[in-house]
């Protein structure tokens, strides 16, 4: 680093007469001398040297110079006596502060002709006086740490030489080979000449001074004011302190600015004016203009009042010289830089918004050449700044916008100023994403165009949210299928499409069998898994054009396009079907079997719109499960009257109560064995002024749709209840009226209370009532029904597990159910002994039971093979038409004893 220089040259008559001085102390001396200056370019060089001198020498010596920068980075500073310490020392006796040595480094810029040594190294002016500077006189190089390897210096001595201002010159140096060659004698010598050397550059820079002067021109003295109206004349403060710190000249601004006259001011320091501590702040600044040499600017903030801004003021402090080039003092001069501060502090946070936006920001010139980018924008495309700045930002165009788009971005720029869109640009990598970009025009003062700056966010995650969203909107989550929404919108424009080209379609309704009882039995998670390897087998058997969606929980439909025929319908049903002819393995480790009801709509026969196609389709998928399930049925017209029948069905059964349309039948429950009576079963008959009498089978599930099950449950058990209380006090003896309870009913937390209630409220005994649950409404929600089914067993009342292997009981689960009795599902009962299956079964269902020591009841009984096969079988009790149909109470007298 190479220190200020001054530029003043020194003549040839001048060098001449050093020569002579160095020539004769050194023959007085016996020595060798040179001087030691910096030439042009900042390089140490020897400027003259005395006779004696052979150039290795001075190599040497400069080398030795140069080893002792490096091994001694950090030395002291020492300065003879310039003007410059005079000033310090004066200060510190002044203001009572420390006496800080200064080094004052300017290096000289000499002319050519002063170059008379090629040897030179960089060491700059205040590098070498920190190195010699502490021993002037080294009288033995071998016993000096930083000179004992020096071969050809025995004895040196170093004086610095400097200018009037402080800044160094060089250094005189004299030397000898040999220890002790030079001494004390030589050392003041020395100083002589140097004495002599630093009083000829005051006059050369006085010279130099005054000839610039000369050179300059003389003041026109009659336009020329005097310098304190010149300095008035400034809103900027304007001082000057003498080489004491006392300030001797000031403006107005000064006396205005500090609230003070000028004669309060002038004579006087900083320590009187402001304190020590303000002055200590001030005088640091000072220090380090004097030893800089060259103008420095200190800033200063004045905090300003609650509503209004800081003050920011720059004092920019030079060292003065006199006329002579002497040292002279310190001229400030100060300045309000609020307003450009504040611009400053706008322009920071511009620049700090622009760095650490998440946004990514590019601007370019009017040309669409990129001029900067921020951070964000190279994380965001993968480009490094180099490889951005100058190019194009059509290298990010992905190709998916056509030359329309931009045509019309453009013209909105320019005419508008500000565009605002999505756009899809390709990173570094290759990689394409979408982009919300917003492009400004930014205009000059005279409105043309000067930049675009374009803002934008990649808009991937946003894309991909929106992807999901509308996958959830129009996909089944489960399966992955499109869902009823989407499988509309796809019915609706296959049927336009068939209408145009005259063609037919086949819509395929498929619902799961008791779908629901694999839930009930294995929980929903087994029921997942059913559902989804379902759909990709039925996935696997539909054809490429074909639709297949999941529009319900365990229904499916599938929309079947370019069909000739309702023979081609069939064949496409059939591979359906297939999917169900395999078991389903699930994790458990269970084969599950599926069976599936389906129903078929043809367009345009069955419907001419999607919605009729659907509902058409429906309606014959219901025909198929009435008809005994594993089916599937084509629509006919009178389905749509079916469905039409089954709604008037919901309006009628909201009256069913109040118009006492509902009544009880009795079918009693027989002991195999004796044959006699053990309890009969309450079952509910709805007789519709206008539809007739109605099944319970058809009406309850419309009941439970409708939520009209808890009411007509309430009623049934009250109305049995009180039969039972009636028939107990005419003394006829019944044993238990069985109550049949639907899934609902057991599901609300008040239902045990319900038949405390009805008991108490009828006074009907416990031990009078059995209550039957079907075994899919148990496993439903076991642990509820166990807690439930027990609090019931605890008041007396049996229960009894109705539909029994219909279901999928967990034998774990029954273990624990607090149950009386399993009731054989008649469907099981049904041809034996012929049907193999069902005799199997039925055997199966009474080991079972007795084995968790349970009675067993067979319902449906209607014949005598039956009921033989069944007593041979040791099933306990039967029911059915052999015995009796359901009868109204006061027909059942044959059977009350
Ligand atoms: N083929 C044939 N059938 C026989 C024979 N013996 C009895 N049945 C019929 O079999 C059904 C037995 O009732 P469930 O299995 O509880 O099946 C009942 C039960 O689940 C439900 N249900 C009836 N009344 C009520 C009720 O009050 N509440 C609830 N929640 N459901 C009821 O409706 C279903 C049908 O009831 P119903 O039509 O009365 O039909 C009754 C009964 O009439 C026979 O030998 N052969």
């Amino acid at each position: 680093m190479l220190d200020k220089m001054m530029n003043v040259p020194i003549s040839q008559q001048q060098l001449d007469l050093w020569l002579a001085d160095l020539n004769l102390i050194a023959g007085i001396s016996n020595c060798k001398a040179t001087l030691l200056t910096w030439n042009a370019v900042g390089e140490l060089s020897s400027l003259l040297c005395s006779d004696a001198v052979v150039e290795n020498e001075i190599q040497a010596i400069l080398t030795q110079l140069s080893g002792r920068n490096i091994a001694n980075p950090n030395p002291t500073t020492t300065s003879s006596a310039f003007t410059t310490d005079r000033y310090i020392k004066d200060y510190a006796a002044q203001n009572t502060i420390q006496d800080k040595r200064v080094s004052l480094s300017e290096p000289i810029l000499q002319s050519s002709p002063l170059e008379v040594n090629q040897h030179c190294t960089f060491l700059s002016p205040s590098q070498l006086s920190a190195l010699v500077g502490e021993a002037e006189l080294i009288t033995d190089t071998q016993l000096h740490p930083a000179w004992c390897t020096s071969i050809v210096i025995g004895s040196v001595i170093f004086i610095p030489l400097a200018w009037p201002s402080g800044a160094n010159f060089g250094f005189l140096c004299f030397y000898h080979n040999e220890p002790q060659g030079v001494d004390a004698k030589t050392l003041q010598l020395t100083k002589l000449v140097g004495d002599s050397i630093q009083r000829q550059l005051a006059d050369i820079l006085r010279l130099h001074n005054a000839t610039e002067s000369l050179n300059r021109g003389t003041p026109n003295n009659i336009d020329v004011i005097d310098l304190q109206s010149f300095i008035d004349s400034f809103d900027e403060h304007i001082w000057m302190k003498n080489t004491y710190g006392i300030y001797t000249l000031c403006n107005r601004s000064v006396e205005q600015a500090w609230a003070k006259q000028r004669n309060e001011i002038i004579g006087h320091s900083d320590v009187e004016l402001f304190g020590a501590d303000t002055a200590d702040s001030y005088l640091e600044g000072d220090r380090f203009a004097i030893e800089s040499g060259t103008p420095i600017i200190v800033a200063e903030c004045l905090a300003g009042a609650e509503s209004k801004p800081h003050l920011w003021l720059e004092t920019l402090k030079l060292p003065a010289f006199n006329a002579a080039g002497e040292f002279a003092g310190v001229i400030g001069m100060t300045r309000n830089i609020s307003k450009y501060k504040a611009v400053e502090d706008k322009l920071t946070l511009a620049t700090n918004v622009f760095k650490h936006s998440f946004e990514g920001v590019v601007v370019t010139d009017r040309h669409g050449n990129i001029t900067d980018v921020n951070g964000a924008f190279f994380e965001i495309t993968g480009y490094t700044r180099e490889e951005l700045l100058g190019q194009n930002p059509r290298i990010f165009s992905s190709g998916r916008h056509d030359k329309a788009f931009f045509d019309t971005l453009w013209s909105t720029l320019l005419a508008d100023g500000k565009w605002n869109g999505e756009v899809w640009n390709r990173r570094k990598n290759g990689t394409i994403f979408p982009q919300n970009i917003t492009i400004s025009t930014i205009y000059d003062e005279v409105g043309d165009i000067r930049y675009f700056v374009a803002v934008f966010a990649d808009i991937s995650a946003q894309k991909e949210n929106e992807a999901q969203l509308t996958h959830l909107a129009y996909f089944d989550p489960l399966t992955h299928l499109p869902n009823r929404m989407k499988f509309m919108m796809q019915l609706k424009q296959e049927v336009r499409h068939a209408k145009r080209l005259n063609i037919q379609l086949a819509i395929v309704m498929i619902d799961v069998d008791l779908f629901k009882h694999i839930n009930d039995s294995f929980g929903h998670s087994i029921g997942d898994e059913m559902l989804v390897e379902l759909a990709k087998r039925l996935r696997g058997q539909v054809a490429g054009q074909d639709v297949l969606s999941r529009i319900g929980g365990d229904e499916f439909v599938v929309l079947i396009s370019g069909i000739d025929s309702s023979d081609d319908a069939t064949i496409a049903i059939n591979q359906l079907r297939q999917v169900f002819e395999q078991p389903f393995i699930v994790s458990t480790g269970d084969h599950l079997r599926l069976t599936a009801s389906m129903g078929v709509s043809l367009y345009p026969s069955d419907g001419q719109d999607a919605a009729t196609l659907l509902r058409n389709a429906d309606a014959a998928m219901y025909r198929a499960k009435n008809d005994g399930r594993n089916n599937y049925a084509f629509y006919t017209e009178s389905l749509t009257q079916l469905s039409l029948e089954h709604l008037k069905l919901q309006s009628a059964l909201y009256g069913a109560i109040e118009q006492n349309a509902l009544y009880l039948m009795y079918q009693p429950k027989l002991d195999l064995v004796t044959r006699k009576t053990v309890g009969f079963e309450a079952l509910l008959r709805w007789h519709d002024p206008l539809l007739g009498l109605i099944s319970p089978s058809v009406f309850i599930p419309v009941a439970e749709k409708i939520g009209l099950i808890h009411e007509i449950g309430l009623w049934v058990l009250e109305t049995a209840c009180r039969q039972g209380v009636r028939w107990l006090s005419d003394g006829k003896h019944f044993g238990r009226i069985a109550v049949n309870v639907a899934g609902q009913q057991l599901q609300r937390s008040s239902f045990v209370d319900d038949v405390k209630r009805v008991l108490a409220e009828t006074g009907l005994p416990a031990k009078h009532l059995e209550l039957e649950v079907t075994e899919s409404v148990m496993m439903q929600n076991p642990d509820v029904a166990i807690s439930d089914l027990k609090r019931l067993g605890d008041l007396g009342i049996e229960l009894s597990v109705d539909d029994f292997g219909t279901g999928y009981s967990s034998l774990n689960y029954l273990k624990k159910l607090p149950i009386h009795k399993l009731k054989i599902d008649q469907s099981f009962v049904r041809d034996i002994p012929f049907d193999t299956n069902n005799t199997a079964i039925a055997k199966a269902v009474i080991a079972l039971g007795h084995a968790l020591k349970l009675e067993i009841i067979a319902e449906g009984v209607e014949t005598q093979e039956q009921a033989d096969f069944l007593l041979q079988n040791k099933c306990d009790q039967a029911q059915g038409y052999l015995f009796s149909r359901p009868q109204l109470p006061q027909d059942l007298d044959a059977f009350l004893s």
